[in-house]
């Protein structure tokens, strides 16, 4: 039998380290990194790595609450609770930066997924569950008016909440595929790359969208389809230099690699344990 403690933990630790990677990867555009900060003046990678650390806790309580509960109302309200005190606790480390908002919901819903299935699924069904769990409306969410619902509301696009009800479209075609295709043939560090450019292609980031309205998600959209086109990632320093003069960052793109990372470190780890016989499913 599954030791959950073990297992949620396991989780948490995957969950961070995999925000760890993305903001370690160099360079990136418009994003925080090890170099600069991006189209950022309130985030530096010290505040994300200690941003990302300080929600350890966070995503082992998701895991431990859906050890309890399966897809349900129930659930993602108390999922909801956990994120939004994980919200705090990020707000008042970086006093008041929004440094992984996005993060904390995408990642936390994967959480519970993975912890639903106890380590037995693979990547397309953990999000296939994250996005069941997303589908229950959470009737203790505060009505406030975020960048995301006004970019929503101005360009009738799909935001976080919708990517996630569909369970992670971007992921499932874009950003697995990319990493699974590229790890074997380049760098970890290049797939990682080639990845975050396959989503900075195609989604419809309400980070870039508030910032530089449809203009700049389309310019963004055309630069990364350029890059894979040309598969030179030399262009990335000049492509970082052009999204800080227009004052783009695609903190969407950010989230989805750390959450893509994340599913694959999920398998890794259930297929090693399962080789050495350590657990068996709990549902
Ligand atoms: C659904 C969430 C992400 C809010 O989305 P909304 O678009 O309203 O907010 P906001 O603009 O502040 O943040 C969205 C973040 O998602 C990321 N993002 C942007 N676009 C996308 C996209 N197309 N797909 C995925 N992620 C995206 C970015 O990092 C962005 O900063 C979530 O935080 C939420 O439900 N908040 C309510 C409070 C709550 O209950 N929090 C706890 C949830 S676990
Ligand atoms: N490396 C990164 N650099 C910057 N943002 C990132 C990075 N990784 C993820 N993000 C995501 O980007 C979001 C922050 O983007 P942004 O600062 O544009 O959001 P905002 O707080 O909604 O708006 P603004 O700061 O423009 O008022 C976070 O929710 C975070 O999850």
């Amino acid at each position: 039998m599954i030791d959950k403690q073990y297992f949620a933990e396991t989780l948490a630790k995957m969950a961070v380290s995999s925000l760890i990677e993305e903001v370690s990867l160099t360079p990136k555009p418009g994003l925080v990194d090890e170099k600069d900060e991006g189209a950022h003046q309130d985030l530096t990678f010290h505040m994300m790595i200690g941003s990302a650390q300080c929600l350890k806790n966070t995503f082992y309580e998701m895991a431990m609450a859906a050890f309890v509960e399966g897809p349900s109302q129930t659930l993602r309200e108390k999922i909801g609770e956990i994120g939004r005190r994980g919200e705090n606790t990020m707000f008042q480390y970086t006093d008041g930066v929004n440094t992984h908002k996005g993060a904390i919901w995408s990642l936390g819903l994967i959480t519970a997924a993975a912890a639903i299935h106890g380590g037995m699924a693979d990547e397309e069904t953990i999000c296939f569950t994250a996005g069941r769990i997303a589908q229950y409306e959470d009737r203790f969410i505060p009505h406030n008016i975020t960048n995301g619902m006004k970019a929503i509301h101005e360009y009738g696009i799909n935001g976080a909440k919708v990517e996630a009800q569909l369970a992670f479209p971007h992921i499932r075609k874009y950003s697995l595929p990319m990493l699974k295709a590229t790890i074997h043939t380049m760098s970890y560090e290049q797939a990682k790359h080639f990845t975050l450019l396959s989503l900075i292609a195609q989604l419809d980031d309400t980070c870039i969208l508030h910032r530089g309205g449809i203009e700049g998600l389309n310019y963004a959209k055309k630069q990364a389809k350029q890059i894979i086109a040309s598969s030179n990632l030399h262009e990335l320093e000049h492509m970082n230099q052009n999204f800080i003069a227009r004052n783009l960052s695609p903190g969407g793109s950010a989230d989805l690699l750390a959450a893509t990372i994340y599913l694959l470190k999920i398998k890794k780890w259930s297929t090693n344990s399962l080789l050495k016989g350590q657990f068996q499913a709990t549902h």
